[in-house]
């Protein structure tokens, strides 16, 4: 892996004494796009706040290409562009100068092409002599981009891109976020949004509670712990399961008109088979039968819900 970015040992307890990350160890590959998920008050926030320099690290080191996030804080700093969750901007600037300030702030200045570039990708070129006052919230959250793109930098960190977004917009933001990869940006978001991970990530990283609990590629995330499950609708309603039906965990669902059975698609045994000739035997019948496969969501709920029974919390 082409690390660009690598996070080791790092704990945060802020002044109130509130713990909000416990020994995290993360390495970013360049070009990548990496979700992190997590519920309110995991850790996101702290977590690309330290990354990106505004916050102190209680324990563990941050390096961005090479360059540590304290002790060479501005070559650092360069490399990462930061879109906030809220909006931070100046409402009686127009767009075009919100933009070129940002890119000051870096010590850069000039490359209108460049600018000029961004605000189009963005769909905001014709927008530039706008106040940001006058945008649409879709616009002011593309503004943003624009403000943290401004300096080139090699990674951008999205703090919940479609945070209260509607489902169109969020969409749109997924392809502009897929346009900026392309173009060569390493991509890290923080979500609550198990759908947004699910579309857009490369690799997914679970955080609840401090505690990076896991870090995988999507797609390994979703076959290793993919289940699938299997709805039988029953010809007639039941009102408990038979004991006769014990070992595959069945659950009652529609009151009592349909069966649940969860399995594991992946292993050798399904147990499929012997629950259906289990079935006959009893002379349950059945009209119908569904499967489908379970979502990162589904996955990141177990995970969660694993975490706590094996103590993670904090
Ligand atoms: N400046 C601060 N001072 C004290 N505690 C803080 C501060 N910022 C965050 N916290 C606490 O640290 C924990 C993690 O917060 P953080 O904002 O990093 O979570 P998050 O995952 O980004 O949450 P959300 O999804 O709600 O934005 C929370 O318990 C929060 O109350």
């Amino acid at each position: 892996m082409d690390t660009i970015l690598s996070v080791s040992g790092v704990s945060k307890t802020y002044g109130s004494g509130t713990t909000a990350l416990h020994s995290v160890d993360l390495d970013i590959a360049k070009g990548e796009i990496f979700a992190l998920l997590g519920p309110n008050g995991a850790g996101k926030t702290t977590l690309i706040s330290i990354i990106c320099g505004i916050v102190t690290p209680s324990t563990g080191t941050v390096t961005v290409m090479g360059h540590d996030a304290i002790n060479e804080f501005r070559a650092a700093r360069r490399l990462v562009g930061l879109v906030p969750q809220e909006l931070s901007v100046d409402m009686f600037e127009t767009v075009l100068a919100t933009v070129k300030f940002s890119r000051r702030l870096f010590g850069r200045s000039g490359h209108d092409a460049y600018i000029e570039e961004v605000l189009r990708d963005l769909s905001l070129w014709d927008k530039r002599d706008a106040r940001i006052m006058e945008l649409s919230g879709g616009m002011k959250r593309r503004v943003l981009i624009a403000k943290a793109l401004s300096h080139e930098p090699d990674i951008l960190f999205l703090d919940e891109p479609t945070a209260g977004v509607d489902v169109s917009l969020r969409r749109d933001m997924w392809k502009l976020i897929h346009r900026l990869r392309d173009k060569g940006t390493t991509i890290i978001l923080t979500t609550h949004y198990i759908e947004e991970a699910e579309e857009m990530a490369d690799r997914v990283g679970v955080i609840d509670k401090g505690k990076l609990i896991l870090v995988e590629r999507k797609a390994e995330l979703m076959k290793r712990l993919g289940k699938r499950q299997m709805l039988i609708s029953l010809q007639e309603p039941m009102g408990t399961i038979p004991p006769e039906l014990e070992e595959w965990h069945l659950e009652l669902e529609d009151e009592g008109k349909k069966l649940l059975y969860i399995f594991d698609a992946t292993s050798e045994r399904t147990g499929i088979p012997s629950l259906l000739r289990k079935l006959a035997e009893l002379g349950i019948g059945f009209k119908d039968l569904e499967t489908s496969k379970s979502s990162l969501e589904d996955i990141f709920v177990d995970l969660v819900a694993q975490g706590k029974a094996e103590g993670v919390a904090a």
